[in-house]
C-alpha cells in the first residue's frame, strides 16, 4: 500500500460571525493573509506532495496571486469551493491523486507541523484520524428554553480540530454517500463515523484555534506577537 500524502485546505467561507465585509481567510495578520500562514506551516511538512486551497469562485484569481507573491506556486493549486464546507472539501478532494489526504481549515493558522506529523502518523495506523483538545469547562446541554436537560461527563468530551486525515478513497466515498443522503456534517469525521467506521483522536493544542469571531481575531494578533 503507497503512502502518499495530499492537503485540501479550505477557504471558502464568508465569514459571517467574524462580521467583516472582508473574508476572514483574506485578512492581514503582520504582512500575510491568514490562509498563507496555514499554507506556509503546511508546506513545511515534506512527505505532503500535493496541496489544493479551495476558495470562493469569485476570489480564485487573488488567491492564486497571493500564493505567487509568497512563493508557493510549485506546491499549490487553486479551485473553486461551494456553499457549504462540505461542498469545499469535496470540490478539492476531487483534484487530489494522493493515497492519504488532510483536511484542514484555511483559517487555523496556528497549527504546527509535529501537529500535522502526528496526525499523519496515526491516520496511517487506524485509517483516519482527528486532532482535539480536552474540554476544559463543564459542558451543558440545554433546551429551547434555555433549561439544562443534561451534563454529559467531561472525560469523555473533547473539542475537534483541524487537520483531519483519511485514506482519500475512504474519504470520497464518505462525502459521496452523505451527498447522496442529504447529510450534512460539520466536519470530515462525521462523515466517516456515519459509516461505522473508526477515527483516532489525537491530542492537538488548545493554540489550534479556528478564528471564527472578532476575539479570536484579537487572541491571533497576539500568538503572532509572541512568534507562534
Ligand atoms: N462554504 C464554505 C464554508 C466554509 N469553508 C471554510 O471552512 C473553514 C471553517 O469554516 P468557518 O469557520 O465556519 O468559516 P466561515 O464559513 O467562513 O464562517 P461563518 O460560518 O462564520 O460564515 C474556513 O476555513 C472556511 O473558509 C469553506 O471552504 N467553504
Ligand atoms: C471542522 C471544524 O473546524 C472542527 O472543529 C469545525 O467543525 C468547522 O465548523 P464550522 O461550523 O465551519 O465553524
Amino acid at each position: 500500500m503507497n503512502n502518499s500524502w495530499g492537503a485540501v485546505i479550505v477557504a471558502a467561507g464568508k465569514g459571517t460571525r467574524m462580521g467583516y465585509a472582508e473574508s476572514k481567510q483574506f485578512l492581514l495578520l503582520q504582512d500575510k493573509p491568514i490562509f498563507i500562514h496555514t499554507l506556509e506551516v503546511f508546506s513545511r511538512v515534506s512527505r505532503i506532495k500535493e496541496m489544493i486551497v479551495v476558495t470562493g469562485a469569485a476570489d480564485v484569481k487573488r488567491c492564486e496571486e497571493w500564493i505567487h507573491k509568497f512563493g508557493l506556486e510549485a506546491q499549490v493549486r487553486v479551485t473553486a469551493g461551494g456553499s457549504e464546507r462540505q461542498d469545499s472539501v469535496y470540490a478539492g478532494l476531487k483534484q487530489l491523486t494522493s493515497d492519504y489526504v488532510l483536511v484542514h481549515d484555511g483559517v487555523r493558522p496556528f497549527v504546527t507541523p509535529e501537529l500535522i506529523e502526528n496526525c499523519m502518523e496515526a491516520a496511517m495506523e487506524h485509517g483516519a484520524a482527528v486532532l482535539a483538545v480536552p474540554v476544559k469547562d463543564t459542558i451543558k446541554q440545554v433546551n429551547e428554553e434555555g433549561i439544562i436537560m443534561s451534563t454529559p461527563d467531561r472525560r469523555s468530551l473533547w473539542s475537534i480540530q483541524t487537520p483531519q486525515a483519511f485514506r482519500l478513497s475512504a474519504l470520497l466515498e464518505a462525502h459521496e454517500r452523505a451527498m447522496q443522503e442529504a447529510f450534512l456534517g460539520t466536519d470530515d469525521a462525521m462523515l466517516i463515523e456515519r459509516l461505522g467506521k473508526q477515527v483516532k483522536v489525537v491530542e492537538g493544542r488548545y493554540t489550534n484555534i479556528k478564528i471564527t469571531t472578532p476575539d479570536d481575531l484579537d487572541y491571533a494578533v497576539f500568538m503572532q506577537k509572541r512568534g507562534e
